[in-house]
């Protein structure tokens, strides 16, 4: 089956500024990938390539199989704008049934339920809280049932209990096999639900991987005591970081040659265990090495 997302070498000037220069990737069907990047990096200009909304200078883009210019391809997509405001004067109820017209489908009748909102379906919009009329959003992506769903910066204006239902929410859409592009500056909701990650810099793709590529398996947290001199160099000297009894050390090439060395030391060894740093702190390191 083809991607739910393809995208080749996109790349978008405005005059003379370059907000994307060469961006690939792909989304796979039922996997939740996070765009990532500081401001201005182009994540909202590439969401837009692949939508058809800004015309790219060169690249390519497929939505689940089809080039993202036909109309029929965008027909499954469901698409969260990260500024978009509903007509005032319509109800919950009516925006859906709006938006599902549109879409040319009989639209889901759960989905406001699933964004928390059941009980203000008769309620006109205007009257919405910013955190309502995000949840109301969401609902709109989500009214024609896609197999792609898009969400610029979904839960900016929630409350935690809001995120979270947010998060379930992706959690069960990928369970059911539909593939969503997630771009959030929320790091600890993106390290939460996506399965891949893609970091932009300045236009460019300055990272990608999974969670474990980016995260995992390369460090070793040991709790030790009786850690003499001879034994802290056998840890790495000065390269190992020392807090209290637990020393985080590079992931050496043999783990049980190390501890039966630090045994051999005289060194007690509680606890071994992969030190797995957050994606805060590995994004901020990415960040600063391409600058
Ligand atoms: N319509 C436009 N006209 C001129 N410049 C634009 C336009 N849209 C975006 N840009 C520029 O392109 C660059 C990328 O912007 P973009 O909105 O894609 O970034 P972003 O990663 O989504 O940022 P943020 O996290 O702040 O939303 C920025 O330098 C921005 O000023």
């Amino acid at each position: 089956m083809s991607p739910a997302v393809w995208a080749d070498g996109l790349r978008k000037r405005y005059r003379k500024r370059v907000a994307v220069d060469g961006v690939s990737f792909t989304v796979g069907r039922g996997e939740v990938l996070g765009l990532l990047g500081p401001n201005g990096a182009g994540k909202t200009t590439v969401i837009k390539m692949l939508l058809g909304l800004v015309r790219p200078d060169a690249g390519e883009t497929m939505l689940l199989g089809r080039p993202s210019r036909e109309p029929r391809a965008r027909a499954r997509v469901g698409y969260l704008p990260e500024l978009f405001r509903y007509q005032p004067w319509l109800t919950a109820s009516e925006v859906l049934r709006l938006h599902a017209r549109l879409a040319g489908t009989a639209g889901d009748p759960g989905v406001l339920d699933a964004v928390g909102l059941a009980d203000r379906a008769d309620d006109r919009v205007g009257g919405f809280s910013k955190g309502m009329q995000q949840r109301l959003g969401l609902a709109v992506a989500l009214v024609a049932r896609p197999e792609l769903v898009v969400l610029d910066e979904p839960t900016s204006a929630l409350d935690p209990i809001g995120r979270a239902d947010v998060r379930d929410l992706l959690l069960a859409l990928r369970d059911k096999g539909v593939a969503v592009l997630l771009n959030s500056h929320l790091i600890g909701e993106v390290e939460r639900v996506c399965d891949r990650v893609v970091i932009l810099d300045r236009g460019r793709v300055a990272a990608s991987g999974t969670l474990p590529e980016l995260l995992g398996g390369r460090e070793l947290r040991l709790h030790l005591d009786g850690v003499a001199p001879a034994a802290a160099d056998r840890l790495g000297g000065t390269a190992a970081v020392r807090d209290g009894d637990w020393w985080t050390i590079a992931l050496p090439d043999d783990v049980p040659a190390l501890v039966s060395d630090l045994v051999g030391l005289g060194v007690r060894v509680h606890a071994v265990e992969p030190g797995r740093i957050s994606l805060e702190d590995r994004l901020l390191t990415i960040l600063r090495g391409t600058r």
